[in-house]
């Protein structure tokens, strides 16, 4: 059981469409020792199904299996998570949850280009309007730790990076002796560093954490 993270662990959600996997893998080049967990694959790999949805046609995650499989490994830190859902994740393993969201023009051209059909377009539109994945992600997490970032454009994207990569290194430095794996329930003491300075807040622009 490893006791310490020294690298933090990432969320990144969002409507399906938003840019979750495109944001994760450009951060992932950018973040050295980083690993990249797309949920829906590592579901898949790890079998962590218990069922079948015809009517979404789409498979039900187990979620208990899945955090089985997954807490090893966000207790070793550097963890980029890509996932829909963020209602799941222990808060005591997540250092910092980026919610994409994106206008609904674009969203509605991004999911027509997948071919979904009209109903299933209009149920993440809908999503995407009500802020359903970002509203979870505040009542999940500590309000500080949730940043919201718009990825309607290349350049988006890029700025969100270079956002997170900022945080990322600020974190780095605010926290040398790393962070505390709390056990479930919270019974382990917070690392000192914790106490001292608090949680590393995003910046409005990358530049302004350094
Ligand atoms: N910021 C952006 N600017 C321009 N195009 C983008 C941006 N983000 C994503 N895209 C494009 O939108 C499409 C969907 O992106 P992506 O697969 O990253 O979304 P996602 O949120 O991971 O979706 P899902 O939840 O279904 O996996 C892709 O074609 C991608 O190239």
């Amino acid at each position: 059981m490893l006791p310490t993270r020294f690298t933090p662990n990432i969320l990144v959600t969002g409507t399906p469409g938003c840019g979750k996997t495109s944001t994760c893998e450009l951060l992932q080049r950018h973040l050295k020792n980083s690993q990249y967990y797309n949920i829906s694959d590592f579901a898949q790999e790890k079998k962590c199904y218990d069922g079948y949805d015809e009517a979404r046609k789409s498979h039900i995650v187990d979620e208990d299996k899945l955090l089985d499989e997954l807490e090893p490994l966000l207790r070793e830190g550097g963890a980029i998570i890509d996932w829909h859902v963020n209602d799941v994740f222990p808060e005591r393993l997540i250092d910092l949850v980026v919610v994409l969201r994106c206008d609904n023009s674009i969203l509605y051209d991004r999911l027509s280009q997948r071919k979904y059909h009209e109903a299933k377009i209009q149920e993440n539109l809908d999503a995407e309007i009500m802020g359903v994945v970002s509203q979870d992600a505040f009542d999940s997490y500590a309000q500080e730790i949730v940043v919201e970032l718009q990825s309607d454009s290349t350049g988006d994207l890029e700025q969100n990076v270079d956002r997170v990569v900022a945080w990322t290194e600020s974190w780095l430095k605010q926290h040398p002796k790393g962070v505390t794996n709390e056990l479930e329930g919270g019974s382990e003491e917070e690392d000192e560093e914790d106490d001292e300075d608090g949680e590393a807040q995003i910046s409005e622009n990358a530049s302004e954490s350094e």
